[in-house]
């Protein structure tokens, strides 16, 4: 805006112009400007019709009247002001207003004045106008652009800078000042006024090697030989990686050109891309190392089934590449059985409208992949992506080892099962407790027991009464089954008698087996036999062979292997004491010729039996030979045995024999000897007792010793 103060120090001028009435009217009528007269008042002298015109007033409603009717009400008083200053002192008076028309319109206008002294010698002011109310607003629209330009680049993160066709920097935003700030002072190098292709061509100036190709391509835009470019580049900083999109391209329709160079962050979407790149890169390597293969699949909402992803696994399931299964879904279910495909396919809609997971086992066969059905497990979970539309993703896993080991391991089972039921022998299975947890049929039978009255019960349970071979108890702990359950060893053929609950007595052979599940011992099974038959006809045998067929006392064999078995417990236990007796029947030999050998038989009987029923059932009873006799005390002191010694011999003098007829008296003489721990061997008891009898045969008879 013109300074009006100024404009009023400048000199008048009126007298430089000596202009006529006429000239003058004839310079305002036809001048293709607006030209006014105006008074020291600010009344219209004169307005020519290009005057009228640009305010649109005709001349009659100008003339008279104040030339302030063009201004807006609020600056005619400033304008008066200046308009009567100016024609007091005096000078040229210009610039560019704003007035407005008679339609109220605002109009932009160039005027310039100058000082006129008229006919009356009056100044007036005469003014030139000239509308550049377009022009205006072309020039405010084009700054207002400029500036919303600037505001835009200012307000964007990408760095941007402007250059002319020669490559210098004419303007650059707020980001690009900042970050040139921010990076090593390099605002003197590419600050505005600065050549950019002379930066970009400095050795790191933004990038590695790349600048120089960015400078090359540069230069082809600049040159206008190329439109546009973009490149991508690493710019680490110590803060961390940085990667930028430069993209520069050469404005169009504007003269001169201008080359727009644009440097983008791409940092967090470059670690995005990294992130994801990894994360496939993992589920890749996933994918390859999950048996089987990995799958997804897309259920369309007109139910069009279609596989959108395999992992490289399905070739070794179907034969086929990953892409070739994705794109032949008929080339997987040509390898199912009809069966297979219809169950397959219903299984899969049922977990698309229920958002159940989809299992399904199928068999293929698969020539391409190796001979043999195969069987097949899917598993995949449902998720909706729209309305109607399933993705489904999951895994194909091959399962014949499985099903083949499930199928033997049915058949075995069954086989097992067939083979237990109806096997002769006897099975019981225990657990680590000692509980019986099943038996089978033979088992039931052999122990006259139900399967009911069986199970739960142990070796331990008093109804089981045990004994061994020769009598003794057995051990509820040393039942084969509780054995191979605390030594985690087998135990075999051990001979068992069972007192049954019926009061009969069996005689079974036991095996005990420890089973293991992975390592631990967690049960034992016995198997056993009835040996009942076999073990009566060992023990009948075994008493004939140990038995004097005469009297049924033990046979001199078996009554030295007791003797040798006490003499070794007395030798283990020198505590213990035990007595070996003699017993000879007094002159038998008249008996014999006195009676007869069978009366001599039907004696020596009868002196067998007294022997029996005057001692207890583990003491032995034998006959040495002809009329000698002996007895083996366990567990008695020299003082008893001779309590008992004479005891017998009382009983029997006292119980002679009836024979038919006849009654015959007995009388016996008999000898008692401790078995010694310090004796050299068995027999030397007993020829101490030997000893101690002959002296009673020296001294009468019918009488006990002691050795
Ligand atoms: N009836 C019968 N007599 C037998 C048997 N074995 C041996 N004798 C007889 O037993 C008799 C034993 O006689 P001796 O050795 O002289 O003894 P003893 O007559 O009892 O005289 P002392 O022993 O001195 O009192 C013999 O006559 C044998 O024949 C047998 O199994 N049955």
């Amino acid at each position: 805006m013109p300074n009006p103060d100024q404009d009023l120090q400048a000199p008048c001028a009126a007298g430089a112009f000596p202009l006529t009435g006429a000239w003058l009217d004839a310079l305002i009528q036809h001048a293709p400007v607006g030209i006014a007269v105006i008074d020291l008042s600010g009344k219209y002298l004169s307005v020519n019709p290009a005057y009228c015109e640009l305010y649109g007033y005709r001349a009659a409603e100008m003339l008279g009247n104040s030339f302030l009717m063009v201004f807006a009400p609020e600056q005619r008083e400033p304008v008066l002001q200046r308009h009567q200053r100016f024609l007091s002192k005096g000078s040229e008076l210009k610039g560019e207003w704003d007035v407005v028309n008679r339609d109220g319109k605002l109009l932009r206008v160039l005027s310039e004045s100058v000082a006129v002294r008229g006919a009356d010698g009056q100044m007036s002011r005469l003014v030139y106008v000239l509308d550049i109310t377009a022009r205006s607003r072309a020039e405010h629209a084009k700054e207002e652009s400029r500036r919303q330009v600037l505001s835009v680049m200012d307000a964007l993160t990408a760095h941007i800078c402007v250059l002319d066709e020669q490559g210098v920097i004419i303007k650059v935003n707020r980001a690009w000042r900042e970050f040139a700030a921010a990076n090593g002072g390099s605002a003197e190098l590419c600050g505005e006024g600065k050549n950019y292709l002379d930066f970009c061509r400095q050795p790191l100036a933004f990038a590695d090697a790349g600048a120089l190709e960015f400078a090359d391509k540069l230069t082809e835009v600049l040159a206008g030989r190329l439109q546009s470019f973009q490149v991508e580049y690493p710019c680490h900083s110590v803060q961390g990686p940085r990667w930028f999109l430069a993209r520069v391209s050469r404005t169009q329709d504007v003269e001169p050109p201008r080359i727009v160079v644009a440097h983008d962050s791409v940092t967090e979407l470059k670690l995005v891309q990294e992130a994801l790149r990894r994360q496939e890169a993992e589920l890749r390597d996933l994918a390859a190392s999950v048996p089987g293969a990995l799958f997804r699949l897309l259920v369309r909402p007109s139910g069009k089934i279609e596989f959108v992803y395999f992992s490289p696994g399905v070739r070794d399931l179907f034969g086929l590449s990953p892409e070739k299964a994705c794109g032949d879904g008929r080339a997987l279910l040509r390898c199912m059985a009809r069966e297979y495909r219809e169950a397959c396919e219903a299984s899969l809609r049922r977990a698309v409208a229920s958002g159940q997971a989809w299992e399904q086992e199928v068999e293929v066969w698969v020539p391409e992949a190796g001979a043999g059905p195969k069987c097949l497990q899917i598993k995949a979970t449902p998720k909706l992506t729209g309305p109607g539309e399933c993705v489904l993703t999951g895994v194909l896993t091959d399962v014949s080892a499985r099903k083949q080991a499930e199928t033997a391991l049915k058949a075995s089972t069954e086989s097992f099962r067939i083979f237990f039921e109806t096997m002769p022998q006897g099975v019981v299975y225990h657990a680590a407790s000692g509980q019986i947890t099943a038996a089978n049929p033979a088992a039931c039978a052999l122990l006259r027991l139900s399967l009911d009255q069986m199970l739960g019960k142990t070796p331990f349970d008093p109804g089981w009464r045990a004994i061994r071979e020769d009598g003794s108890d057995f051990p509820a702990e040393q039942h084969p089954a509780m054995e191979a359950l605390r030594t985690g060893q087998p135990v075999r053929q051990v001979v068992m008698g069972l007192c049954l609950p019926e009061g009969s007595l069996i005689w079974l052979q036991v095996n005990a087996t420890p089973l293991f599940k992975q390592g631990l011992l967690t049960e034992a099974y016995t198997s056993f036999e009835d040996i009942t038959e076999l073990i009566r006809t060992r023990q009948e045998l075994h008493r004939q062979a140990s038995t004097d067929h005469l009297t049924g006392a033990a046979n001199r064999r078996h009554f030295m292997e007791r003797l040798q078995a006490e003499y070794g417990r007395i030798q283990r236990r020198p505590e213990l004491c035990s007595c070996v007796v003699t017993l000879d029947l007094d002159h038998f030999k008249k008996i014999n010729d006195g009676f007869g050998h069978a009366a001599g038989d039907a004696v020596l009987r009868h002196v067998t039996l007294l022997m029996r029923l005057g001692t207890r059932p583990l003491d032995v009873v034998g006959r040495l030979g002809g009329e000698e006799f002996a007895l083996l005390l366990p567990d008695t002191s020299c003082e008893d045995a001779q309590v008992l010694a004479e005891r017998l011999r009382l009983r029997i003098e006292q119980n002679p024999v009836q024979y038919r007829q006849t009654i015959i008296p007995v009388t016996v003489s008999i000898g008692i000897s401790a078995i010694l721990s310090s004796d050299a061997n068995a027999e030397l008891a007993l020829s101490r007792s030997d000893q101690a009898m002959y002296a009673i045969k020296e001294h009468g008879r019918n009488g006990v010793s002691i050795a």
